[in-house]
């Protein structure tokens, strides 16, 4: 894949804690490209440095070493000012909590990152975001007011409205019935299919992994494979055989 056509990259990257002999690798020389337009699922054991991979690509959270490029932009050379520009302006964020302002509606919680930004909604794109998820008949509601799946397509859409290089979704069905992590994850993939976002979603499940493009696998932090268009099944079938897999040392 060449540069133009990753959205985000990590290159050599380390996250280590502590030091002397405690000191943990959670993640230990990762590099990936996460291509523009591309749905990736990023899964692996509990402690993997699943979420530490997504928070070092989402310039959450800092590498100890390596680069991580927004487009052209390395995230470890940004100050930490341009860098909030940065994730408010380019970035979007669903979490397993929802994390929505439960004083706001759901249309308010929605066009949130913009009034923020102090930007206007571009109509048309709101208006294809919310017929998308589903929810126009409860755009006035309170997040208490809907269920956990109706305010997960809610975050869902806060993050797209900005129209983001990337959206990063940490477990963002762990707290979803299957019916609604099956729509959750079906706007995720219709916003990658039909308006060519770019997602990247960390999650321990393999039916939710199947609805990316592409799956990497982490164990003890580094990456062990991939998938291509990956089916629950097979996405099974490879966490087998890490789980048999003898642990690496570094
Ligand atoms: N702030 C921290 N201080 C020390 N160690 C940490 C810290 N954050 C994470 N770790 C360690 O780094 C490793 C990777 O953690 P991480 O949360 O990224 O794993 P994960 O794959 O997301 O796990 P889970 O699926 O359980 O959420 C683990 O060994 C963890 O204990």
């Amino acid at each position: 894949m060449g540069v133009a056509d990753a959205a985000v990259r990590a290159v050599g990257v380390w996250k280590r804690y502590g030091g002397g002999q405690t000191q943990v690798n959670a993640l230990a020389d990762v590099s990936a490209d996460f291509g523009k337009g591309r749905f990736t699922a990023i899964m692996g054991p509990s402690g993997s440095g699943k979420s530490t991979l997504l928070h070092c690509l989402a310039g959450l959270d800092k590498p100890s070493d390596g680069s991580v490029f927004l487009g052209d932009v390395d995230l470890t050379k940004v100050p930490e000012k341009q860098l909030t520009h940065l994730r408010r302006d380019r970035i979007g964020f669903v979490f397993q909590a929802f994390n929505l302002v439960p004083t706001l509606t759901a249309l308010e919680n929605i066009t949130l990152p913009l009034d923020l930004a102090g930007r206007k909604p571009d109509q048309d794109w709101l208006t294809t975001v919310i017929d998308t998820i589903g929810l126009t008949d409860r755009l006035s509601h309170k997040p208490s007011e809907l269920s956990g799946g109706q305010q997960q397509r809610v975050a869902c859409a806060r993050a797209l409205v900005s129209r983001p290089d990337v959206v990063f979704a940490d477990e963002p069905t762990g707290n979803l019935d299957s019916r609604s992590s099956a729509d959750v994850l079906d706007f995720l993939h219709r916003s990658v299919r039909d308006f060519g976002q770019t997602v990247v979603m960390v999650t321990h499940d393999p039916s939710a992994a199947s609805y990316s493009d592409r799956v990497l696998f982490l164990a003890d932090g580094t990456l062990q494979s991939e998938l291509i268009d990956p089916t629950a099944e097979s996405v099974l079938d490879t966490m087998k055989k890490l789980d048999s897999a003898p642990a690496e040392q570094h």
